[in-house]
């Protein structure tokens, strides 16, 4: 029986134990023999694996975080660390291995697709800065996640009558910012991705409490700055009484909602297509809805872009 490993690596995403729970009940409706590596790459390296049978995966689909574990290890980028990686998957005799993870995991993927192992990807990350897919695994549950705390926040504002200043994460991305930002109604976005004027802003927000609002909401992504920065610049340009507040690690928690449990299952079900097709070094996505795969060469030689329309929508909301 063919044996295909399944690890997540990086940051953790609500939605990753779904689609390990629908790779694993796939390839074994299809007559693989399923493996789980617990901690990412740096399991793969120590040799942490363990069979996957159906009911292994019983109960992860509603939960978020990863039941494997996940891991950074700067290890794993050497060729030494990848060796032993190479020898414990030889020792198994298993010829596939699915990565759950973000760029830097498909950097991981790929290395070992160049050497032989057959490899396969899936965009695990909160942060939608995948080129060449639409989503990424646990993006839409964190928009949901920062709604629902901005939705606090405007509380305590509102009688204080405060501006709240919330970083939200993404690394160099503004996804999860601009978006959150346009399903909370917030009053301004700093994204990296485009220029801001912080005197124009404190103006604009100025202005808001002059016509009578109560409270403002600022979004800052955390590759644009730092909530406490941003909070004292607007401080500093106008006599409004702010607060910064970061997300942080909430943000990655959290039941996963109906869209990512939908788009894992799909990936996952169709990761096994491809491992029948012998169709092998490419990451996973969803273009306009359908499931679609790219090889990690065309992932890393996309630019992953902002969604410009949608900050212009933005704008024109404020
Ligand atoms: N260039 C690389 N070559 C091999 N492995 C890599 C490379 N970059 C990252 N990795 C592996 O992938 C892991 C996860 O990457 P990281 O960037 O931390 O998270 P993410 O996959 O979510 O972007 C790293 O800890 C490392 O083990
Ligand atoms: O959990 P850590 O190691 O502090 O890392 C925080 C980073 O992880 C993320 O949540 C996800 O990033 P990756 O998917 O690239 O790992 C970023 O948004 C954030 O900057």
């Amino acid at each position: 029986m063919e044996k295909i490993a399944v690890l997540t690596s990086g940051g953790d995403s609500q939605g990753m134990n779904s689609a390990i729970r629908a790779i694993v009940r796939t390839g074994i409706a299809h007559g693989f023999e399923m493996i789980g590596v617990r901690r990412g790459f740096k399991g793969l390296m120590e040799n942490d694996f363990i069979t996957l049978g159906t009911s292994d995966v019983s109960d992860i689909l509603y939960r978020g975080g990863t039941f494997l574990q996940s891991a950074r290890s700067d290890e794993f980028k050497t060729e030494a660390g990848q060796n032993k990686a190479i020898n414990n998957l030889h020792e198994h005799g298993i010829e596939h291995l699915v990565v759950i993870g973000g760029d830097g995991s498909y950097r991981g993927a790929q290395a070992l697709f160049n050497r032989g192992i057959k490899t396969y990807g899936l965009p695990g990350t909160i942060d939608n800065d995948i080129p060449l897919t639409d989503y990424t695994i646990g993006f839409d549950t964190t928009l949901n996640v920062v709604t629902n705390a901005i939705s606090n926040l405007r509380d305590t504002m509102s009688s204080h009558e405060r501006v709240s200043v919330i970083e939200v994460m993404g690394r160099s991305c503004g996804d999860i910012a601009l978006q959150a930002g346009i399903s909370s109604g917030v009053d301004a976005v700093l994204i990296p991705e485009f220029e801001w004027d912080i005197k124009e802003i404190s103006d604009q927000l100025a202005k808001g409490f002059q016509r009578g609002k109560t409270h403002s909401i600022v979004m800052v992504a955390e590759g644009a700055g730092t909530a406490e920065d941003v909070a004292s610049l607007i401080e500093k340009h106008s006599d409004l009484d702010t607060r910064p507040t970061v997300l942080g690690h909430i943000q990655r928690g959290g039941i996963p909602t109906a869209f990512d449990r939908i788009f894992t299952s799909r990936m996952g079900h169709k990761v096994i297509e491809l491992i029948e097709n012998e169709i092998t070094g490419v990451a996973l996505g969803m273009e306009k809805n359908e499931i679609t795969y790219h090889s990690f060469d065309d992932i890393f030689d996309s630019e992953n872009v902002v969604d410009k329309h949608l900050y212009q929508i933005f704008q024109d909301l404020i």
